[in-house]
């Protein structure tokens, strides 16, 4: 019998409504299985973790999350509670820096029976590998001097090391696919970093003859997101390039609630952390219609990097048959509940 040990941390808001979903499925899949268990221990780091104790984690919670062979995460984000970069600086980009997962995979297709927001959306299948560790998500700079006179100075960082090793998984990854890829720039306006960026893109293209590849500006990328996604296969870009591309990604897909990522530790030094897109969604916690599908798609991404990408393929055919006969969450226009959905992936999981 083969165990997964699992540190599961909800986090805020929807992450701790959708994160029992995708166990419940979970559990089913090991079952199916046979040979596969899991063990869960969950952590409550979360902004009410920051409002009794001060911090978004313990001194020692890396320590306890290292000993995992995976972080499955839910969102992270109560602006009412805690700010924003407080919450994510003490929480997932800690643990996204500090574990090294230079690498975030977030896929974006549409799954049969859901509307895109697109008119036509065409059979897209993109897949965003965003530099998941530097770039403009630096804590470098500061501010000084007061009111109408106070400056902010903020500092990107973008090593040669980092980005080649994003843009080599980008070609490595359309080696196996439709044999394209594209880079996200910026290289008319952002002086220093994104000819910086350009140069080794251009250098890495070189050394993959066989790859089509090509640079586009992230403002016209973003566009052609929307009117020729399926002219794309793999895009690469930088940590904010990524992060927003992503979510256009999410939006052609009908609803950011469906689209997964995989936050990976390539060195194997640590783990590596699997979480949606998606935040915390404060507009609509308690109301019990959060769409489980991105929490459900990001495990099945957990199963693929843990070497069980068999009943990973498995899992997600069932949630594209459950999307294919209209059990569907009120953002993608449906009327189910989100405990309805997972119990229609559980139920056809076990036939
Ligand atoms: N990786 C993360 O944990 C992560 C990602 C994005 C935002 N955040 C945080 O989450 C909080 C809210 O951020 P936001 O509003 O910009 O983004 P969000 O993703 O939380 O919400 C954007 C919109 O998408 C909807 N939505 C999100 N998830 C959904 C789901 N599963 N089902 C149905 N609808 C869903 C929301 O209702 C909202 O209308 C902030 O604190 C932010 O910092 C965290
Ligand atoms: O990376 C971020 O900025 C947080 C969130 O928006 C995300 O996409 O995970
Ligand atoms: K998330
Ligand atoms: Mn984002």
């Amino acid at each position: 019998m083969k165990t997964l040990n699992i540190a599961s941390i909800p986090g805020d808001g929807v992450g701790k409504e959708i994160m029992p979903e995708a166990i419940r499925v979970l559990e089913k899949v090991a079952q199916v299985h046979g040979g596969l268990q899991f063990k869960f221990e969950e952590f409550p780091y979360s902004c009410d973790y920051y409002l009794k104790h001060g911090a978004m984690m313990p001194e020692d919670g890396m320590d306890r999350l290292s000993q995992f062979d995976s972080v499955f995460l839910g969102a992270v984000g109560d602006a009412s509670k805690v700010p924003d970069h407080i919450s994510l600086w003490g929480l997932l980009l800690k643990i996204r820096q500090e574990f090294q997962q230079e690498i975030n995979i977030r896929p974006a297709k549409l799954l049969k029976g859901i509307n895109s927001k697109l008119a036509d959306p065409k059979d897209f299948d993109i897949v965003v590998v965003r530099e998941n560790s530097e770039g403009e998500y630096s804590s470098i700079g500061g501010r000084i001097f007061h009111d109408d006179n106070e400056i902010a100075i903020q500092n990107n960082v973008f090593s040669k090391r980092a980005t080649k090793q994003a843009m080599n998984i980008a070609f490595d990854l359309a080696s196996k696919r439709k044999g394209l890829v594209t880079s996200a720039t910026k290289s008319n306006g952002i002086f220093h970093a994104m000819p910086f960026w350009d140069e080794i893109f251009e250098e890495i293209s070189a050394k993959h003859p066989n790859i089509k590849s090509g640079s586009k500006h992230i403002d016209a990328l973003a566009a052609y997101f929307i009117t020729h996604p399926h002219e794309l296969d793999v895009v690469v870009g930088s940590n904010l390039f990524g992060d927003i591309l992503s979510d256009v990604g999410a939006a052609i897909m009908g609803s950011i609630g469906v689209a997964p990522s995989a936050n990976l530790n390539l060195n194997g030094k640590y783990p590596s952390m699997f979480e949606p897109v998606h935040g915390s969604a404060p507009d609509i916690v308690g109301k019990g219609i959060a769409n489980p599908i991105g929490q459900i798609w990001t495990a099945k991404m957990l199963l693929e990097f843990n070497g069980e990408a068999n009943i990973a393929e498995h899992l997600l055919k069932v949630i594209e048959a459950v999307t294919a006969d209209g059990y569907q969450t009120p953002d993608l226009g449906g009327k189910y509940k989100m405990t309805e959905v997972t119990d229609e992936i559980i139920n056809r999981l076990g036939q």
